[in-house]
């Protein structure tokens, strides 16, 4: 059985500069990977099919399955007749605006890239995951990026200042392509995405706090009020900085110390089932 690991990802910024013609946004966002992850287990099989094993009842086990639909993107480019078993080992809780699908599908091109010895570049598994999903591309490289056009052009950004990031998820999940639907672009705030990369660039960790911003927030916010309150008391018990992340619902807090992640992290358990302190993975680890 060979291993992936497939990291989650927060947004450290997320601005849409318009609705293009093809009824996707074009976007500019500044993405992260933390050290919350999913375990992809790949498992050659002699007959052609494609097996998703996963505990998890909230995954697809079927087509649907981003992990899946990359086994079944290399087999077909490829022409590839081998089977595979895919195991899931699910940590990053779902449709939860953590890119988990995203980066299942992003470990299962790595790993089958390396089960059948089929060579290719990081560049071209990196295009490859465009064509399942706008995140996979950024899933592919990990560490930190800008990603632009919808989310599949990725320029490598260096790693942000080390703190923890605080993850709450309320009891809900999220749809991106409703939450999409419901943005008016031509109404939004938009982030000073040059300064959050400069603030990185300098390692400044009180820039990059003064500089997350995230278009979705006032979409996702008006369709589950709780995520508001969930921002609003990690705040209260002492983040720095807070965001949503993604289309949400999850909602993360930065923290330079350790001392107040604790009092975050206990404070939020008191009433969100799912919380997480994580360190953001600022590097690049391709071969993961
Ligand atoms: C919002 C983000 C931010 O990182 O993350 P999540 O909340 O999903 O984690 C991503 O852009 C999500 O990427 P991903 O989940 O791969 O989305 P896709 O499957 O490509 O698209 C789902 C739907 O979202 C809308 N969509 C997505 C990307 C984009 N740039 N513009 C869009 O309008 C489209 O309606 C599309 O049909
Ligand atoms: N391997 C997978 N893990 C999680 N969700 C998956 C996977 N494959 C497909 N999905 C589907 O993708 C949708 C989005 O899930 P996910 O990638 O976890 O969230 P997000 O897009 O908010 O980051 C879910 O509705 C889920 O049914």
């Amino acid at each position: 059985m060979l291993y992936v690991k497939a990291p989650a990802k927060i947004n450290l910024t997320l601005d849409a500069l318009y609705k293009r013609a093809d009824r996707y946004h074009e976007v500019e966002m500044v993405m992260t990977t933390v050290d919350l992850a999913d375990r992809i287990g790949l498992e050659p099989l002699k007959d052609d099919q494609i097996k998703i094993i996963s505990s998890d009842n909230f995954v697809p086990h079927d087509h649907r399955n981003l992990a899946y639909q990359a086994a079944r993107l290399l087999k077909d480019t490829y022409g590839i007749t081998q089977g595979v078993a895919i195991t899931i080992e699910k940590e990053i809780p779902v449709a939860a605006g953590l890119a988990g699908g995203s980066s299942d599908a992003a470990a299962t091109l790595k790993g089958l890239n390396e089960l059948w010895d089929l060579q290719l570049s990081i560049d071209t598994l990196a295009e490859l995951g465009a064509q399942i999903g706008s995140d996979v591309s950024f899933c592919v490289y990990g560490g930190t990026a800008l990603a632009t056009g919808r989310g599949e052009k990725i320029q490598e950004l260096p790693a942000p200042p080390q703190c923890w990031v605080v993850l709450a998820k309320p009891k809900i999940g999220v749809s991106t392509a409703e939450v999409y639907g419901g943005l008016k672009v031509e109404e939004v705030v938009h982030p000073n995405t040059q300064q959050m990369i400069q603030a990185i660039e300098t390692g400044d960790y009180d820039l990059v706090c003064a500089s997350l911003g995230n278009v979705l927030e006032t979409v996702t916010f008006k369709l589950h009020p709780e995520v508001v309150m969930l921002k609003e008391q990690m705040k209260r018990f002492g983040a720095d900085a807070t965001l949503m992340s993604g289309s949400g619902p999850t909602v993360f807090g930065l923290v330079n110390s350790e001392a107040r992640v604790n009092r975050i992290y206990n404070g939020l358990r008191g009433f969100c089932e799912e919380v997480y302190a994580v360190r953001i993975l600022g590097e690049r680890n391709i071969l993961a």
